[in-house]
């Protein structure tokens, strides 16, 4: 047995037992001792099933993804969104519903082709959906964005999207473009959002977010000039903090966290935090 969550291509879905994981547009189904159901039982609940996925093995054990039409009612049990199992509770099994949720949302979005309209199959032993007609393929979506902590000694420069908690701060990020390298994303970024010029770009680290699917990309920047002007609509408010009085931060579990984290740490000399993947 290899413990721990290890993704796989594609299950036998006829094979009975194994643990699943239902997904509504609720979020996920979860009772006292988590999200993870043994699936024959869960499988025997009044539940409207879209579709059904393995996904893969938890401690050797298979893990499934029932995909369901509508939120069901199932005794004792009750519906919370991936962004709840993010902030708090078991990371793996966070891993677990982010995979989960990202196959299932690829899943239902690919039935049909693209590029000629006509229903799509599963590949076997891949995980990818085909379309026969125009032998398109097409792979789980995965979009790449660039976040960074822009710094200027013990100032750090954070924004507000209208979209945060109230009180919140964060380090800039955004979608990278066709044609752009991750380089060239950031510094558009900063540029559009606050009309900072940045130098000395080291990336850091990574993290999966799939709300959708986006893969974040984390980078530290030097400020090299301009003045703060936030980008209309996007960014409500963009400071400079002093890292010895700094405003409440994102959730302690995303990549923006450790950004700003990692920097106090170093800057103060303290033990470095792990990021969490
Ligand atoms: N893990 C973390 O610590 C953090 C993650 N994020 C994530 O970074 C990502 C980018 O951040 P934003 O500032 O919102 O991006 P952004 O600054 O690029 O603005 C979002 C807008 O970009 C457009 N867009 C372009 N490509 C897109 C795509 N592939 N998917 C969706 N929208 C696209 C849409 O109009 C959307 O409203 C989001 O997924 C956000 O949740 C943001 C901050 C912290
Ligand atoms: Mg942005
Ligand atoms: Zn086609």
């Amino acid at each position: 047995m290899t413990p721990g969550w290890i993704t796989t291509t594609l299950l036998d879905n006829d094979a009975p037992g194994g643990w699943a994981v239902a997904r509504s547009r609720e979020g996920f189904l979860h009772d006292a001792n988590g999200p993870l159901f043994p699936r024959e039982w869960l499988k025997r609940q009044d539940l409207s099933v879209f579709a059904e996925h393995g996904i893969g093995h938890l401690d050797g054990e298979p893990v499934y993804l029932l995909e369901l039409n509508s939120a069901g009612e199932v005794p004792g049990c009750s519906w919370q969104g991936l962004r709840g199992f993010m902030l708090q509770g078991d990371h793996t099994l966070y891993k677990v519903l982010g995979y989960a949720a990202q196959i299932g949302t690829w899943a239902r979005e690919h039935r049909f082709c693209g590029s000629c309209g006509q229903a799509m199959a599963q590949v076997p032993r891949e995980r990818a959906m085909y379309c026969q007609a125009c032998d398109l393929r097409s792979y789980p979506r995965i979009s790449p964005s660039m976040i960074v902590l822009v710094t200027r000694g013990d100032e750090i420069l954070l924004a507000r999207s209208p979209r945060f908690v109230t009180g919140v701060y964060s380090t800039l990020a955004g979608f990278a473009e066709p044609g752009e390298s991750a380089e060239d994303c950031l510094i558009r970024e900063v540029r559009e959002e606050v009309q900072v010029e940045v130098r000395n770009i080291q990336y850091v680290g990574s993290q999966c977010w799939p709300f959708p699917h986006s893969m974040m990309l984390g980078f530290h920047a030097e400020y090299a000039g301009g003045d703060i002007v936030p980008q209309a609509d996007e960014i409500e408010d963009a400071q400079w903090f002093n890292i010895h009085d700094l405003p409440p931060l994102p959730a302690s579990r995303s990549i923006a966290r450790y950004l700003i984290d990692l920097y106090v740490a170093r800057r103060l000399g303290h033990a470095e935090p792990v990021l969490p993947g």
